[in-house]
């Protein structure tokens, strides 16, 4: 007969360890026709993303949008894929974060600490890296959603789906969620060291430095989404880090989707003005996206330059994100270390 006393039983469970889980938003499987209607349906359907009432906005959602969309956004995820992983540059990137963040925290804590990463749509699921996480010994989970101004379209979805996932386990872990680390001054500061490193390498310095944000609608903002504030506020945190006056950089908004109006300057158009205004040389950065994707890839180094450039511009760098860099892995853990307080032994 097995030995079946409670020792043996607790004997056989992995050691209690803790979970930290990196959430990003998702990106499709392939640019080809299903896979982009996949991802972008299971995207655009949900309500913090795009809140009108689900008899309104499926219909047109699912008979026209996404009978044209996933052609368009296929074309821009081509021009930009990782051909050879096979994957877009989110989601290499949140891999190479993640391998990162393990290591600086393994140095930190050896293997009490365990790091993976989930996506809120598509794949890896959050449902699948929670039960993965707690099959592996976690009896708590620490969640970070990896943008670091608080939307309900990001960090909110991205924590309700977190939520859900808990839902379904029997034994749950204690569970937390990091805030928005707009101010963090580990942030901040790794931000104006990718500017002065990229400014160093030029030439002849910009005119001025453009903060694109992705945007949201007004609406949401003045139904109390805090999104646009801490936005500004990082620029302006920025500002003081760099120690620049306050017509060196400038706050805008990219990625307008549908017809509301959404916050704005939007940069498409302010980059225009600026190159009209006789700044005829730029640099853009993008402080709301912890890894370049399609949004920085296509949209700012594609059309917001072409937009730059027709209108008389001669002169336009994209600064690229944080992504895996030694700051921002600095400054991860920063945040990560802060919210582990009382957790360790
Ligand atoms: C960084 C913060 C983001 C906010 C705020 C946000 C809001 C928001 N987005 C859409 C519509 C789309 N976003 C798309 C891509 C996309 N959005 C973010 C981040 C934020 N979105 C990222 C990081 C990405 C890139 C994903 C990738 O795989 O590279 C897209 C899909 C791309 C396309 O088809 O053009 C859409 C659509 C809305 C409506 C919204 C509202 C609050
Ligand atoms: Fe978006
Ligand atoms: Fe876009």
């Amino acid at each position: 007969m097995p030995d079946a006393t409670p020792q043996a039983t607790q004997a056989a469970k992995p050691a209690e360890k803790i979970g930290v889980l990196l959430a990003n938003l998702g990106t499709p499987d392939d640019y080809s026709y299903w896979p982009m209607r996949r991802y972008l349906s299971e995207f655009l359907s949900d309500q913090r993303v795009i809140d009108y009432p689900k008899w309104k906005w499926q219909p047109l959602l699912q008979l026209v949008i996404l009978s044209k969309r996933p052609f368009s956004s296929g074309a821009a995820y081509k021009s930009i894929w990782n051909h050879d992983k096979g994957e877009s540059p989110l989601m290499t990137i949140t891999k190479d974060q993640t391998a990162k963040m393990a290591s600086a925290m393994a140095a930190r804590y050896g293997d009490q600490v365990m790091v993976d990463f989930c996506m809120r749509y598509g794949n890896p699921s959050t449902k699948s890296k929670v039960r993965a996480l707690v099959e592996a010994g976690c009896t708590k989970i620490l969640f970070l959603p990896l943008y670091p101004q608080y939307a309900g379209a990001t960090s909110g979805t991205a924590n309700d789906a977190f939520f859900r996932a808990l839902m379904d386990e029997t034994w749950q872990p204690a569970a937390r969620t990091v805030s928005a680390y707009f101010n963090h001054p580990s942030y901040i500061d790794a931000l104006a060291r990718s500017i002065e490193t990229a400014y160093a390498k030029m030439e002849n310095r910009p005119d001025i430095l453009v903060c694109s944000y992705h945007g949201m609608p007004e609406r949401y903002a003045q139904q109390g989404d805090p999104y646009s504030r801490q936005c500004h506020e990082t620029t302006q945190l920025l500002r003081d880090r760099l120690g620049w006056a306050d017509s060196q950089i400038i706050s805008s908004f990219q990625s307008k989707f549908g017809p509301e109006e959404w916050l704005k300057p939007y940069t498409v158009d302010h980059v225009a003005e600026l190159a009209r205004q006789g700044k005829k040389s730029i640099a853009v950065v993008a402080p709301a996206f912890s890894a370049d994707c399609i949004e920085t890839l296509e949209e700012i180094n594609e059309e917001i330059r072409e937009s730059f450039d027709h209108a008389g511009g001669e002169s336009f760098t994209y600064i690229p994100c944080l992504n895996d860099d030694d700051g921002h892995i600095s400054a991860l853990s920063a945040v990560v270390d802060e919210n582990l307080k009382g957790w360790l032994g």
